[in-house]
């Protein structure tokens, strides 16, 4: 017998559902005309908002002047370089080279980003790292930061020898004794003054020894030597809040670098995108912080003739990360001269070596010669570092008075008499062996010896040299979970506080979403469609997956970028971290969930008992912090925030349609995977506070053949929807998931941040 024939079976066509959910019967072109007109007016819409509208940047305190005044002019506390014990740092063949592997898994041919380069940066100098785009230059730094982050596709190998006074140093001196300084001003928070900023990284980073007031006066000596008295009260700020300058802004990461007085300071381009002033500036704060006996290593991609002056040693690396020449700045362009490169008098040297370096790809038949051109140069420069000449200790075994203030002249940046009658000494064009030969041959031959063996340099200041067993004494530890929780809490509070997008994203979404919910379900009633809306309205519980995952979204990802810096650094640990974040995040997410409470339970009209209040209230608040979680996790798996949400966006569709509601009957895979979902247990709680004891009343329409409602209680609904379950039990049930969730994401963010650092330790051993 077919359906629309038996009268009994009424209640269970598609028609008859259709017309009590009520969709009208003649509504199918008219919705999708509603849905294409939604999409046009989306789409105009957000085309006048990015034609039409301009982001006005708040303007943060008041400058006192525009310009720094005090840039460049702070005198560096006068320490002699005999004074503290300085480090010369050796890269003895040292190599990088990085495996790689396709999507699918398949390792793809191994990449060679550093060719074997030796060299010694000089303590009490500025060593700079010069070469094209893509020369290694950021790479070389890294690696010797021990900065180099392991991806799943993506492995580098260093190899070769970087040693401290010739010592190979452990990882852990490495990291307490180098610090870096990244291209970019990231890790610093917009809404932290110049001098909370210092203030709060010398709570971090100096040792536990010190008192609070040690500490804040280190960060007033550190204030004033990098000359940033003048902007110390004004908001560091960024692309929205208008802060400090680029210039005061770079000079504030490095401040916070020397907060610890490292004894080697590398940078990344500490200059890019300053101008010419202000990049000078920086440079003779650096050439201060270098003559204190720190060695400082900095690459630059492009420096004026007045930026070369500043140079003490120069490694230069062509492209495919090959060394062209290391040795003194001054030396520099007498070894090309000799190579048959002589540079004209009015050119800036660095220019002229990077040209020299540099393949031109513009036309295909400079192309080869430039090439050639490189290939010679690094040719030669091999056949130096191969020690194919006599050493200065070979022939020169002791290194004499006239040496020695030779020494003295070039690392004080003045020329000596000699080279300044060598830099003006034409040669006349002779390439390859033939050039090096001429190198070897030169009558005074104090040039090759200093290239071929520039060791000798380091008895001039022996005395000042930390030895292995003082390197090792000076590994610093991360600050402990006591010291770092309340000083990370105290900072990311300003931080919030200082920006009320911060606050409105963590608070508004469920409110937001609360009122609508409200505004759409209430009042419930007891009627046919009600049995509808009281389960459609438990269903929505789902959506709070999603804004605990926005939530995490709006907030995360900046907070992770300055957590990664940090531990970059070493500064604290994962806990500290990840309990100060949720110790922000908890109490805004159970006060939106409160009044989400107040909203769901008396507005719409449920029972209004305190066990149902809170039967909302904490519904909403495991299913939201476990949208936070899962946003912690795969935003700590991804670093690209879009794909992240993505991925995450999938796996909350599919948890929300196996909530219980939308699917009752599933394949064995997925009640598995639902034992794992927050969405499951909350509506499982949800339904039986919600649906037990409910009478359910309908219309004559709506009414079976002998009289009675299809549904007539809250426990058939139950029934139906296979949730007649103890409610108990699933409260209990969503309360570990919370916890198992957040710990999962501490986990993950664990491994994360160790796997890297011990895959890097492993290659280098
Ligand atoms: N993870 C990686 N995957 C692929 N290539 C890489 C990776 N890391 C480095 N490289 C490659 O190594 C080479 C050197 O890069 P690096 O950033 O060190 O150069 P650079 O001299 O600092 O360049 P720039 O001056 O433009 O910053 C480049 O060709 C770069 O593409």
């Amino acid at each position: 017998m077919r359906g629309e024939s038996n009268p009994a079976c009424t209640q269970y066509t598609g028609r008859y559902i259709m017309d009590n959910l009520g969709f009208p019967r003649n509504w199918v072109a008219r919705p999708i005309i509603v849905l294409l007109a939604f999409t046009i007016l989306f789409f105009i819409t957000s085309w006048i908002g990015l034609a039409f509208l301009k982001v006005e940047m708040t303007i943060a305190r008041a400058r006192v002047s525009d310009t720094d005044l005090s840039a460049g002019k702070e005198k560096m506390t006068a320490r002699s370089i005999h004074e503290v014990r300085a480090i010369d740092v050796g890269l003895d063949e040292f190599s990088l080279a990085l495996d790689k592997r396709s999507l699918t898994g398949k390792k793809l041919p191994t990449k060679t980003i550093l060719n074997p380069v030796t060299a010694t940066f000089q303590a009490g100098t500025l060593n700079v790292i010069m070469g094209p785009s893509g020369s290694g230059k950021t790479s070389l730094l890294n690696a010797m930061a021990l900065r180099l982050h392991n991806t799943i596709g993506t492995r580098y190998r260093p190899s070769g020898k970087l040693s401290f006074n010739d010592a190979v140093p452990s990882d852990s001196v490495i990291r307490s004794v180098v610090s870096y300084v990244c291209q970019d001003d990231d890790a610093l928070l917009p809404s932290l003054t110049v001098r909370e900023t210092l203030r709060f990284a010398a709570g971090l980073r100096l040792p536990t020894w010190m008192s609070k007031s040690e500490k804040y006066q280190r960060a007033e000596e550190v204030l004033v030597k990098m000359g940033l008295k003048d902007c110390a009260d004004n908001l560091v700020g960024n692309e929205l809040v208008k802060g400090i300058s680029g210039g005061e802004k770079r000079r504030v990461s490095i401040a916070v670098q020397i907060l610890t007085d490292p004894r080697v300071l590398l940078l990344d381009e500490p200059t890019s995108g300053l101008d010419a002033f202000t990049a000078s500036s920086i440079l003779e704060v650096l050439q201060g912080l270098a003559r204190e006996g720190r060695t400082l290593i900095l690459t630059i991609h492009q420096a004026r003739s007045d930026i070369f002056n500043h140079f003490g040693n120069v490694l230069l690396l062509a492209r495919g990360g090959s060394p062209a020449y290391a040795g003194s700045a001054k030396d520099m362009l007498p070894y090309f001269s000799k190579l048959g490169y002589q540079c004209p008098q009015h050119t800036n040297p660095a220019d002229f070596a990077l040209d020299l370096i540099t393949i031109d790809l513009q036309e295909a038949h400079r192309e080869a010669e430039s090439r050639e051109k490189v290939r010679k140069l690094i040719e030669s420069w091999d056949r130096v570092t191969k020690g194919k000449y006599p050493s200065a200790s070979q022939t020169n075994p002791r290194i004499s008075n006239e040496e020695i203030r030779n020494e003295k002249e070039t690392s004080t940046g003045r020329p000596t008499s000699s080279e300044s009658a060598r830099d003006d000494q034409e040669v006349g064009s002779g390439e390859g062996s033939e050039q090096v030969r001429e190198i070897a041959t030169d009558s005074d031959g104090a040039l090759e010896r200093r290239l071929s063996n520039p060791a000798p340099r380091r008895s001039y200041h022996k005395n000042a040299l930390a030895t292995p067993a003082e390197l090792g004494a000076l590994v610093h530890k991360r600050a402990s979970f006591i010291t770092a929780f309340p000083l990370l809490l105290h900072r990311a509070m300003i931080n919030l506080r200082r920006q009320p997008p911060l606050i409105l994203a963590r608070t508004m979404q469920v409110l937001g979403l609360a009122i609508i919910l409200a505004l759409f379900f209430a009042p419930l009633h007891n009627d046919y469609y009600s049995v509808q809306n009281r389960v459609g309205f438990i269903q929505e519980i789902g959506a709070f997956y999603f804004v605990g995952m926005l939530q995490n979204v709006a907030v995360y990802p900046a907070e992770r970028e300055v957590f990664y810096r940090e531990d970059d650094d070493a500064v604290y640990s994962v806990e500290a971290f990840l309990s100060t974040y949720t110790l922000l995040e908890v109490p805004f997410e159970i006060a939106a969930c409160l009044l989400f409470g107040i909203l769901a339970d008396f507005a719409v009209g449920f029972p209004r008992t305190a066990e149902m209040y809170f039967v909302w209230v904490f519904s909403c608040f495991g299913v939201v912090s476990c949208g936070e979680s899962l946003g912690i996790m795969f935003n700590t798996l991804f670093n690209h925030t879009g794909f992240a949400v993505n991925l995450i966006s999938i796996l909350l569709s599919v948890a929300q349609i196996m909530a219980g509601i939308m699917s009752i009957n599933m394949p064995k895979l997925f009640k598995i995977f639902n034992y794992i979902s927050p969405l499951k247990y909350a509506t499982a709680v949800l339904s039986p506070y919600t649906l037990r004891g409910v009478k359910f009343t309908c219309d004559d329409a709506q009414r079976l053949p002998d009289g009675r409602c299809t549904i007539e209680t809250g426990e058939q609904v139950l029934d139906l929807y296979k949730l007649n379950v103890d409610p108990i039990v699933n409260i209990g049930a969503l309360a570990a998931t919370i916890v198992v969730y957040r710990l999962v994401a501490w986990l993950l963010l664990r491994l994360v941040r160790t796997r890297w650092k011990s895959v890097v330790e492993k290659k280098r051993s």
